[in-house]
C-alpha cells in the first residue's frame, strides 16, 4: 500500500505522515520546499517526540520525498499508483496540488481501486475544495478517486531552526473522517474515527480549538505575548478566549445538538492542551493569516453568523475579531494587507471583503464597528 502526502511541514510529519506509515503504508511526501526534501531524503528514520504528559516518541520509517516543484511529472507517477493521497498544504495552496493529482489520476490504471484522497487542512469542506480544483482542470478524473471530508486535530508547533526532520507534537490528536465516499473500503489508520456526517466533527473542532487558539494569539499579541502559554498565564485573556468559546458552544448545541456538558469539558480540555508547558507554541504561528481567519465560514465570522442568525449573543466573539483585526506582523503577507486596507478602504468595503458579510446581516454592524474603531485607532497613531 502507498500514500503520497502532500506538505511534508509540521502537521505533515508530524501527524499525517506518522499515522499513514503505522496504517502500513509506504510513505511519499511532496513538498515543494527544497532543504526540506533533501533533508528527508537524507535520512531513513525520523522521530516525532510527543511532548507532555503520556507522550512517547514514535519513529517512522519507510518514506521518502519528491519535489513538486522540480518534478511534477514524478509526484504524478507516485499518485497514478498510490492507494491514499492526503495534504497537509494550508487550504490557499489546494489549487497548487491539484494538478499533480489530475495527472496522476489521467494516468491511473482502470484497474486499480479509486484513489483515496483526504485533505488534513483547518477548514470546512477542504476535500470538496481539492476536489473542485481538480475538476476545473479536469472532470473526467474525478470517478477514478474517493473524495473524503476530514477534521485533523494536533497542535504542531513551528519547529526549531536546525532540528532536522524530527518534529515535536504535543500527546493529544483527533483525526474524524466522513466514512461513505468509501464505499465500505476504508482507509487504514489507526486511531481516525470514520463518521457518516462530518459536519458536527469539523464545527466542533473548527469552532472550539481553533476559535479558542486563535482568539488566545490575537488577544496574546495585543498584551504583547510571544507565547500561547503565556498569553493563557494572563486572567483577563483566559476570560475573553472562556466567553468566545461558550458562544461558539451554544452555537454547537443549538445547531448539532451537541452536549453543553461534554462541550463544556471539551473546551477545558482544550485550554489544558494550549497550556503545555512542554510545547513551545507562538501567537504568530497561531495567528498566521489573518484574512483567512477572518473569512466568512471561517473560525469567528462562521459561528459569530450561526449565533447572530438564532439570536444569540456574540459580543465575545466580536471582541476577538477586534483582536483579529489589530494583529500586526510584519513577516505575514495577510496581515500586511490587512493592514494596508484598514488604512486604504473604507469600512464598508472592509467589512464585506474580508469577512463576506453583507449589509442586511444581523452580524453586520457590530463587524464594521470594529473596522471603523480600528481605523480611528489607526489614524491617532
Ligand atoms: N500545525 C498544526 O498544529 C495543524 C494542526 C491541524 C491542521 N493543520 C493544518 O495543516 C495545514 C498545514 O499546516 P502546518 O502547520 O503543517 O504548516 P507548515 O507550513 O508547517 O507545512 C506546510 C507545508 O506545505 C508545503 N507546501 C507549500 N506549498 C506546497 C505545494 N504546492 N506542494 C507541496 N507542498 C507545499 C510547505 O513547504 C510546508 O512544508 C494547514 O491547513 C493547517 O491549518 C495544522
Ligand atoms: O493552522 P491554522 O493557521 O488554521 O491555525 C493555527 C492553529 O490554531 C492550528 O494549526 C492548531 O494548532 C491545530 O488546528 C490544532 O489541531
Amino acid at each position: 500500500m502507498k500514500a503520497v502526502h502532500f506538505g511534508a511541514g509540521n502537521i505533515g510529519r508530524g501527524f499525517v505522515g506518522l499515522l499513514l506509515h503505522e496504517g502500513g503504508y509506504e510513505l511519499v511526501f511532496s513538498d515543494v520546499a527544497d532543504a526540506l526534501v533533501d533533508a528527508i531524503n537524507a535520512t531513513q528514520s525520523y522521530t516525532v517526540r510527543e511532548a507532555g504528559p503520556g507522550g512517547v516518541n514514535r519513529i517512522v520509517t519507510g518514506y521518502r520525498a519528491v519535489n513538486s516543484k522540480t518534478d511534477p511529472d514524478a509526484v504524478a507517477d507516485e499518485v497514478a499508483t498510490a492507494d491514499v493521497v492526503t495534504c497537509a498544504v494550508g487550504p490557499t495552496v489546494l489549487r497548487f496540488i491539484a494538478p499533480a493529482i489530475v495527472a496522476g489520476l489521467a494516468r491511473r490504471s482502470p484497474d486499480l481501486a479509486p484513489l483515496k484522497v483526504m485533505a488534513c487542512e483547518n477548514a470546512i469542506g477542504a476535500t470538496d475544495q481539492l476536489r473542485a480544483e481538480i475538476e476545473k482542470l479536469d472532470p473526467s478524473v474525478t470517478d477514478r478517486a474517493a473524495f473524503a471530508n476530514t477534521a485533523v486535530d494536533r497542535i504542531v508547533p513551528a519547529q526549531p531552526e536546525g532540528g532536522g526532520v524530527d518534529v515535536t507534537v504535543e500527546p493529544y490528536f483527533e483525526w474524524a473522517i466522513e466514512s461513505t465516499p468509501f464505499a465500505g473500503d476504508l482507509p487504514s489508520i489507526p486511531g481516525a474515527h470514520f463518521v457518516d456526517d462530518l459536519g458536527p466533527y469539523i464545527e466542533r473542532k473548527l469552532f472550539t480549538v481553533n476559535t479558542g487558539h486563535a482568539a488566545t494569539a490575537y488577544f496574546g499579541a495585543q498584551a504583547g505575548h510571544v507565547r500561547i502559554s503565556d498569553a493563557l498565564a494572563d486572567p483577563s485573556i483566559v476570560a475573553r478566549v472562556g466567553a468566545a468559546l461558550e458562544e461558539t458552544s451554544a452555537v454547537l448545541s443549538a445547531v448539532h445538538g451537541l452536549d453543553p456538558a461534554e462541550l463544556a469539558e471539551y473546551r477545558a480540555t482544550i485550554l489544558e492542551r494550549f497550556r503545555n508547558p512542554e510545547l513551545v507554541d507562538t501567537v504568530q504561528r497561531v495567528g498566521r493569516q489573518p484574512l483567512r481567519k477572518l473569512s466568512r465560514n471561517e473560525r469567528f465570522i462562521g459561528p459569530a453568523v450561526q449565533a447572530a442568525e438564532r439570536g444569540l449573543s456574540t459580543s465575545a466573539l466580536v471582541a476577538a475579531v477586534a483582536a483579529a483585526v489589530a494583529f500586526d506582523d510584519e513577516s505575514d503577507e495577510q496581515s500586511v494587507e490587512l493592514q494596508r486596507m484598514l488604512r486604504s478602504e473604507d469600512a464598508d468595503v472592509l467589512t464585506a471583503t474580508v469577512t463576506g458579510l453583507e449589509p442586511e446581516h444581523p452580524l453586520f454592524d457590530a463587524v464594521h464597528e470594529v473596522f471603523a474603531a480600528r481605523q480611528e485607532e489607526l489614524r491617532t497613531l
